[in-house]
């Protein structure tokens, strides 16, 4: 492994990440809160000295893609402008290995909130299936606020969010009976996105909720639909 620093501490929140993910929505502490077709999102209200940090789990089923393209168009910066709408500007501030980054986000302003950046590492990484032998490789990318002397410390211009993000993907492949090449029609993934972000400075509870409601949708439904066009007629990346 890399001898960085932040390793120790990307290698705990991956792994973390990865067991928080694949506890699913049991339980009844998760909301459900928006639904469409295969995409269902949950959320748990929660605050943090009076601001919602409202915990978000949304679990969707993408069919013709494998984990690893989900994966590679979440984490890679180059293509983030294409499906990420509340980007203002983005900077890779380090890279610590081809599938680590330190990223700097600046986000446009959302009325009534003021303008945020979000300051984090970021990290893809394959998880070999231990569980269940014939099932594909789980991939995993996971996003989490950390510091860099690069960054500005904006002096009160914008409000720094804290978050903690992850994206699992598991791959299944329906093998063709005649035993004829798999095609983009017999994959299924099957996705969990988990959010749990801190808006930093304060932000009415009602107007956020109302933000998370319209925004994370949207995010998760335009982001899947970008990969699925990207990776039609294209090779098949396992
Ligand atoms: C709404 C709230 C949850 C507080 C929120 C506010 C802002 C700051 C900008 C903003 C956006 C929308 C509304 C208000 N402010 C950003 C984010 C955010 C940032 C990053 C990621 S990511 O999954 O890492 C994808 C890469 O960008 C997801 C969410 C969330």
């Amino acid at each position: 492994a890399p001898a960085h620093p932040l390793w120790p501490e990307i290698e705990r929140v991956t792994l973390e990440q990865l067991q928080y993910a694949r506890l699913g929505v049991e339980g009844g502490v998760w909301q459900l809160f928006a639904e469409d077709g295969e995409m269902k999102m949950y959320k748990r209200e929660e605050e943090v000295d009076g601001l919602a940090v409202d915990p978000l789990k949304a679990v969707h089923t993408v069919k013709g893609v494998t984990g690893r393209e989900m994966t590679h168009y979440f984490f890679s910066p180059d293509v983030r402008f294409e499906w990420e709408t509340t980007l203002e500007q983005m900077k890779v501030l380090e890279t610590i290995a081809d599938d680590t980054l330190i990223i700097l986000q600046i986000h446009k302003r959302v009325w009534p909130a003021s303008q945020r950046d979000a300051l984090f590492w970021s990290h893809v990484r394959r998880v070999p299936n231990d569980t269940d032998r014939d099932a594909q490789d789980i991939w995993i990318a996971c996003n989490h606020s950390t510091e860099h002397h690069e960054a500005p410390s904006n002096e009160g211009k914008m409000v720094r969010v804290a978050l903690t993000v992850c994206l699992v993907c598991q791959t299944s492949i329906e093998p063709p009976a005649d035993g004829r090449p798999v095609t983009r029609d017999h994959l299924t993934c099957k996705i969990t996105y988990c959010s749990v972000v801190n808006p930093g400075g304060w932000v009415p509870t009602s107007a956020l909720r109302a933000v998370y409601k319209r925004e994370y949708p949207k995010f998760l439904k335009r982001f899947t639909q970008y990969v699925k066009d990207r990776c039609d007629k294209q090779p098949i990346l396992f």
